[in-house]
């Protein structure tokens, strides 16, 4: 379990994230807010490379910076840039090693193919796509208890980020826990099993079917008639079912984003 009670932080004076508490232990949590919301900052505290001016964070019981919570994370910062340059193989073996395990050479190959990286190329003539592939492989490829990935596809083509959109799904199904912030609402519709807004502060924190509620304190469908488009209550569709060019649904998580912080996001 990692636990985040309540948790603030300030630098040279302004406040950066304030009384932050949750607590989370397997599948997807997707951290949503705007851009400077503070969002890395957290991260940051959650594997301990920020202390936290009050509150505590724990992994499984042990403060982030303790040798027993390390080993439980997988960690891929913001600007993650692969190191030594070092092949794309020596370089996931690397961090495997630099974590005291052997590392599984079979899973490695699959996704360094997976990915369609060249094994024997050396990282610093790769492409930025490609580094942050290498990246994600090399932290993927640690197999920890906990992921901890800030906009991990950020900059990929669509074929890349659906790759590691299924092998998130796949490990959160093996029962890791994985936090990850993006501002891809698609990729977090995609993901999130629950959903973080955050903007200094934790202002929502659930599921999707909790947020539609929160924006709307109803349960709500979208309607869309040619190109208008309207939030209605579920009583409400027997009046449009007869209408022709009609679709009914539920919101996304763009449209209950955009609700919630207001369009000017
Ligand atoms: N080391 C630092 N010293 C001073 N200010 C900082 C430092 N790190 C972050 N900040 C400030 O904290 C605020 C939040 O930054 P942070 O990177 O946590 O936001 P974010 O939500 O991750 O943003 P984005 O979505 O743009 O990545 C910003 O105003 C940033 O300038």
């Amino acid at each position: 379990m990692i636990e985040v009670n309540h948790v603030s932080k300030s630098f040279n004076g302004n406040v950066i994230n304030e009384d932050v508490s949750f607590k989370f232990d397997r599948g997807i949590l997707v951290i949503l807010g705007p851009n400077g919301a503070g969002k890395t900052t957290l991260l940051r505290q959650i594997y301990g490379d920020l202390k936290c001016d009050k509150g505590e964070i724990l992994i499984d019981g042990f403060k982030p910076n303790e040798r027993r919570a390390k080993k439980l994370l997988g960690i891929m910062p913001q600007n993650a840039e692969p190191i030594f340059n070092l092949t794309v193989y020596d370089h996931i073996k690397l961090f495997a090693k630099m974590r005291g395990i052997k590392g599984n050479d079979t899973k490695i190959r699959e996704m360094i193919k997976l990915f369609d990286l060249d094994p024997k190329k050396r990282v610093n003539n790769l492409s930025g796509g490609q580094k942050r592939k290498v990246m994600l492989t090399s932290v993927l490829a640690l197999e920890p208890k906990y992921f901890i990935l800030d906009e991990p596809t950020v900059g990929l083509d669509l074929e890349s980020r659906n790759i590691i959109h299924e092998i998130l799904i796949k490990l959160s199904k093996e029962g890791k826990g994985i936090i990850l912030t993006t501002h891809y609402l698609e990729e977090a519709e995609k993901l999130a099993d629950s959903v973080i807004l955050f903007n200094r502060r934790i202002l929502f924190d659930g599921s999707k079917e909790e947020l539609i509620r929160k924006v709307f304190n109803e349960d709500i469908y979208v309607v869309k008639v040619g190109d208008k488009k309207l939030f209605i209550k579920k009583e409400e569709i027997s009046k449009y079912i007869y209408l022709n060019d009609i679709e009914i649904r539920r919101p996304t998580l763009e449209e209950l984003y955009y609700e919630f912080f207001g369009k000017s996001n």
